[in-house]
């Protein structure tokens, strides 16, 4: 099982990451997150990133033409779409790049996942939906695992939302994704944690290959 620690916008962030040794870490170039970094202070942080942690660039509605350029500006190792990015935006991203492309379903229904399921991407990343204005994601609330269809997902999955090492173990149980992605539940005060980033990888038997 693959893990990802997502928005990681301090050098302290890279260290811990260096440190602790997940898969993948995440940077966030939505400009209304928290959590946003610039191309160039991420281009900066994965200067610092050990070679063999995946780089992955999280988009919320961005233009292809931005995407493309911070994705090369870094380098991403993955473009992660967590907006309302459709197959026709994505067919166009994907002519202009060779580079992984997940897209994050914000489910609300067992429908949302069937219907990206056919979108031309590399993995899918389930996340809990809210309401709220511009919280596409790092909402640190659970999703309603049950409307995973019981057929099971065609392609593999992260799960994200709300995980944190209290319920971690459990929703791995019920779920066997692919991988987990966290964000809040390895903050304290609204910054990564070393500590709880290490209690994450030891509850999740480390990496994987
Ligand atoms: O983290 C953000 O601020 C964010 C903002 C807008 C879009 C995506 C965002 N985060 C992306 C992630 O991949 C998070 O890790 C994922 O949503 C889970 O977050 P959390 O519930 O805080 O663990």
């Amino acid at each position: 099982m693959k893990v990802k620690m997502c928005g990681m916008r301090r050098k302290e962030d890279i260290a811990y990451a260096n440190e602790v040794k997940p898969d993948a870490v995440g940077y966030i170039f939505f400009p209304k997150s928290k959590r946003y970094v610039t191309g160039q202070q991420a281009k900066e942080f994965d200067q610092d990133l050990d070679q063999d942690i995946l780089s992955i660039g999280v988009f919320v509605n961005e233009t292809i033409e931005k995407v493309i350029e911070i994705a090369n500006q870094v380098p991403l190792d993955v473009i992660q779409l967590h907006g309302d990015e459709d197959h026709t935006y994505i067919e166009q991203l994907k002519q202009q790049t060779d580079k992984e492309i997940w897209k994050v379903v914000r489910v609300k229904d067992t429908n949302d996942i069937k219907e990206a399921e056919k979108l031309p991407v590399d993995k899918l990343l389930l996340d809990t939906f809210t309401e709220e204005k511009d919280m596409y994601g790092g909402t640190g609330k659970v999703m309603n695992y049950n409307l995973i269809p019981k057929e099971g997902i065609s392609k593999p999955f992260f799960i994200a939302g709300g995980l944190h090492s209290n319920n971690i173990k459990e929703i791995i149980k019920k779920v066997h994704p692919y991988g987990i992605d966290i964000s809040s539940g390895i903050e304290t005060d609204g910054y990564k944690d070393l500590k709880k980033m290490k209690e994450i990888m030891q509850i999740t038997g480390g990496r994987h290959e």
